[in-house]
């Protein structure tokens, strides 16, 4: 799994049940963003010669695991969820450490990681089909479902633990075999989850991890005559290469990609709720969530006393390092989303919105991580970027509208669609907003952010392949339909 250096561990491939180092020879540091000079461990550099022979092992592997009842498979998952459980403070501590989230966020996270093996454990043991009646009296016809074969998992860095479950586990339980491939940025998280896997005894093949860059890993999934079926989260710009890639050779895919998400605050809405959704919605894990808040379009009769108690609860906010108890908001994950964060907000006052908090690091921590504080925009346009472009960072910008129609008409004018959420107290605007908003996630009196484990998750437009993920959703990714006739 693991060797020890004088100063930070080295984190392995696993690959056919082994923990094995990349052929490259050839380790990078994952750094803590809150401590950038003392890594958090060191990780695979993996080459395309590594992913083959992870691959091979996951296609050697599908047989038998197919092969295998749902409740047979189930119960390995069932294990991975006890020791995840077990070991839920290391890994969540490995979390915070590796990329920032508070600690509580980081522990949450993991606990959500464990419901999702439960939930799919359980998949094992519901039906997969339907009775069709036949135009033929005397024949039976129904569905029963088959896996892809072997599948891709592309995980980012924003959920470490939960994504990847919430793409391996359902890709197990309907009988596929997998290789992962974590973002470099978490990927001593992802080995101390793949290790729970191992635990568990999960037959060798069934489960592979390899890091290494994106370009290089992630880019030979995408290619690989032997995958069949790839699941990503990440940028637009990757996914929708990753899927051009894919359709190329008929593979079959599923993209989860950014979010420009709004909270609409109609002027009848409970503001004191509606501050504290917007917060949690936007700044918690730092903004970097793809369903985090980041367009605030507040009704102009309640726009200055809202305006006024967000920002008294912003000025509380503490930022910090995730470890320390009192920390509220943690850095940014890496050195490049602070970059692109401080760039997006130096792009905002350049366009001409009023900076009313925020847009620095804290000076005292800057030298040591990746700081940015929480940020409000005011006088926001929707046609500026800051407005149509995902910053993925703890960043809001505040627009000023005169009814609900011309706030659902600024909501939809974006090209994503992944969530959105309105504060009211009127039955027929949340009517409305319902009917018109254009996403996949649509959530009344509730911060944008949150997905509940069995329920469908994906977005519209820009922000998905338009396939859903999780909950019983996740049956039509992982499997493909097979429809029976039989005569007797
Ligand atoms: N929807 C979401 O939840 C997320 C959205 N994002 C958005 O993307 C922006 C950039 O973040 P970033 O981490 O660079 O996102 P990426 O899309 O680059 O990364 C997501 C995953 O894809 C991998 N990857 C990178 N390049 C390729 C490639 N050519 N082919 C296949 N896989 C690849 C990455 O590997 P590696 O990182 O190891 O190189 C990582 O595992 C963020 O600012 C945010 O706007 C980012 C993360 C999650
Ligand atoms: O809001 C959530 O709980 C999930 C967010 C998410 O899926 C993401 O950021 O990729």
């Amino acid at each position: 799994m693991s060797t020890q250096t004088a100063t930070a561990q080295t984190f392995l491939n696993y690959v056919n049940g082994q923990w094995t180092a990349s052929l490259t020879g050839v380790v990078e540091a994952s750094i803590n963003p809150a401590d950038k000079h003392n890594p958090v461990g060191y990780v695979q550099k993996s080459s395309v010669e590594d992913l083959d022979q992870a691959v091979q092992a996951a296609k050697n592997a599908s047989k038998p695991w197919r092969k295998l009842s749902g409740a047979a498979r189930g119960d390995y998952l069932f294990k991975v969820a006890n020791l995840i459980e077990e070991r839920l403070e290391e890994i969540a501590e490995t979390m915070t450490k590796e990329m920032g989230k508070t600690l509580p966020e980081a522990k949450g996270e993991t606990a959500r990681g464990v419901a999702i093996l439960r939930y799919y454990a359980g998949e094992g043991m519901r039906k997969v089909g339907d009775v069709i009646p036949s135009t033929d009296s005397s024949a039976m016809m129904l569905t029963t479902r088959v896996p892809l074969g072997v599948v891709g998992v592309i995980a980012p860095w924003n959920f470490p633990v939960a994504i990847p479950i919430w793409k391996m586990a359902p890709a197990l339980i309907y009988g596929n075999t997998v290789v992962f491939k974590p973002a470099q940025e978490a990927a001593v998280t992802a080995a101390k989850v793949i290790e729970c896997f191992e635990q568990a005894g999960i037959p060798a093949g069934v489960v592979n991890m390899v890091t290494g860059q994106g370009a290089v890993i992630g880019q030979a999934i995408a290619e690989h005559p032997d995958i069949q079926g790839i699941t990503f989260t990440g940028s637009n710009a990757v996914g929708k290469q990753v899927g051009q890639t894919a359709l190329a050779r008929g593979a079959k895919y599923q993209l989860e990609m950014g979010g420009k998400n709004p909270v609409i605050i109609a002027a009848d809405a409970d503001l004191d709720l509606a501050v504290e959704g917007t917060i949690s919605g936007g700044l918690r894990s730092t903004g970097q969530k793809c369903t985090a808040t980041s367009r605030v379009i507040v009704h102009a009769d309640v726009y200055d006393e809202f305006k006024e108690k967000l920002l008294t609860k912003v000025r509380e906010i503490k930022v910090g390092d995730g470890l320390e108890a009192d920390t509220w908001m943690g850095p940014c994950a890496s050195e490049k989303q602070y970059q692109t964060v401080l760039s997006y907000i130096e792009q905002g006052k350049a366009e001409g919105a009023t900076l009313l908090w925020g847009g620095l690091g804290p000076s005292d921590q800057e030298a040591n991580g990746f700081y940015v504080q929480p940020t409000i925009f005011d006088d926001v346009k929707n046609e500026m970027v800051i407005a149509q472009e995902e910053i993925f960072g703890p960043v809001l910008a505040l627009i000023k509208v005169h009814s609900l129609e011309e706030a659902l008409e600024l909501a939809n004018d974006v090209a994503f669609g992944l969530s959105a959420s309105i504060y009211t107290s009127q039955i027929s605007s949340m009517l409305s907003f319902i009917e018109d908003m254009e996403a996949g996630l649509v959530r009344i009196n509730a911060e944008t952010a949150g997905v509940e484990l069995q329920a469908p998750f994906g977005g519209m437009k820009q922000s998905s392949s338009h396939s859903r993920e999780q909950g019983q959703a996740a049956i039509e990714f992982f499997t493909s339909i097979k429809t029976v006739f039989i005569k007797g």
